[in-house]
């Protein structure tokens, strides 16, 4: 651990056991057989636990969506090129991007957070700065970042989740911009799960089979460079084979956790992260809700080992926090049924035998 990153060894919030019980009780009253709304009422509960209240509310929802560039894109992993991280920066910061519009569909605050990309932008209003370089190494040849850096990256994100918190954000949403982070996220899910590149490289943006198979090969040669051993620590995984935005991301998640600030995980990429911060705190997997399950094929295997229950399966692929905005509408009526729905009591209804 860095001098830099005393916090990520504070544990994560406890979750409210009373309120969740006070909640999961309210849910045996209401009008309706008991598990009839089926995941609505866990949705429900859980975030009672998590806000320390048996009436549970995602009015107010932070989306922060961290960007960077990987230096492993040099090897010919993404179907995309690398200027299009930093042309996404400005289309997010334009309103143009699938998450602006999402955000502004569900009334989400968004910020975005630039962690350095190849192309150099322009400032712009509503894009905070945090460079730490042009992106990461190549990670094929050297560890992706130097512990300075990783550092950086995660007390952004720590700062991110500061500033929701102090907004008043009731959930925070990550979300990442970065070509060729699907191949960092199955690195880092290579490592952590110690399984091989053949079940965790997947298209991406959409490569052909012959590209799968390609990034395969790629990704073997970063996990013999950085060997299973330095690639299964959460910490060193993240510098070695990580990106600047999902360090960011895990740096957030693990603030979240540790202020007690629910967390709505996106697709693979922030999965990737979210299961990296389970690691460094096994407490903060307390703190997540998972949005949907991601097309690209890896994110089943993260899905698995985080023993996640997502909400949606739309088949989506785009990254953004765009699964998890999605998903957000469907939080919210989880908790007005659970708020406003009337009881067996007050409706005059009556109870099961
Ligand atoms: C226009 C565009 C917008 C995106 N928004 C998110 N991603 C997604 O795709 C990238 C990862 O895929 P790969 O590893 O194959 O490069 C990430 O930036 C991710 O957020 C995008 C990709 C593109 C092309
Ligand atoms: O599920 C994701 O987060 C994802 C998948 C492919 C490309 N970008 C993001």
């Amino acid at each position: 651990m860095n001098h830099e990153t005393p916090w990520l060894q504070v544990p994560a919030a406890p979750i409210d056991d009373a309120a969740r019980r006070a909640a999961e009780d309210r849910q045996t009253q209401l009008t309706k057989p008991l598990g009839s709304l089926g995941r609505l009422e866990t949705l429900a509960t859980r975030l009672a636990g998590m806000q320390g209240t048996d009436k549970p509310r995602v009015d107010q929802v932070q989306i922060s969506i961290f960007a960077g560039d990987h230096g492993v894109a040099a090897e010919g992993i993404s179907r995309f090129p690398q200027s299009v991280t930093a042309e996404m920066v400005r289309n997010f910061a334009r309103g143009g991007a699938g998450i602006s519009v999402l955000a502004r569909a569900i009334g989400a605050t968004l910020e975005v957070i630039n962690l350095g990309t190849v192309m150099e932008l322009e400032p712009m209003s509503g894009v905070l700065d945090v460079r730490l370089g042009p992106g990461t190494a190549n990670f094929v040849k050297g560890p992706a970042m130097d512990a300075h850096q990783l550092a950086k990256a995660m007390n952004a994100g720590r700062h991110s989740a500061e500033r929701a918190r102090l907004a008043g954000a009731q959930l925070y949403l990550a979300g990442e911009m970065g070509i060729g982070n699907t191949t960092a996220a199955a690195a880092i899910s290579c490592g952590l799960l110690g399984r091989d590149p053949e079940v965790l490289a997947g298209p991406g943006t959409g490569l052909d089979p012959a590209g799968v198979q390609h990034k395969a090969q790629v990704l073997r040669r970063a996990l013999t460079l950085h060997g299973s051993e330095n690639l299964s620590d959460p910490v060193e995984c993240l510098r070695r084979v990580g990106g600047f935005e999902i360090a960011a991301m895990s740096g957030a998640y693990l603030a979240c956790a540790q202020m007690g600030m629910p967390i709505l995980v996106d697709g693979f990429i922030s999965s990737a992260a979210a299961l990296a911060t389970v690691r460094i705190c096994p407490g903060a997997r307390d703190w997540m809700l998972f949005a949907h399950a991601s097309a690209e094929p890896g994110h089943r295997l993260l899905v698995e080992a985080l023993a996640a229950d997502p909400v949606l399966d739309l088949g989506m692929r785009l990254g953004e926090a765009s699964g998890a905005a999605t998903a957000v509408p469907l939080l919210r009526l989880a908790c007005d049924i659970h708020c406003h729905m009337a009881t067996f009591a007050e409706a005059q209804v009556a109870e099961a035998h």
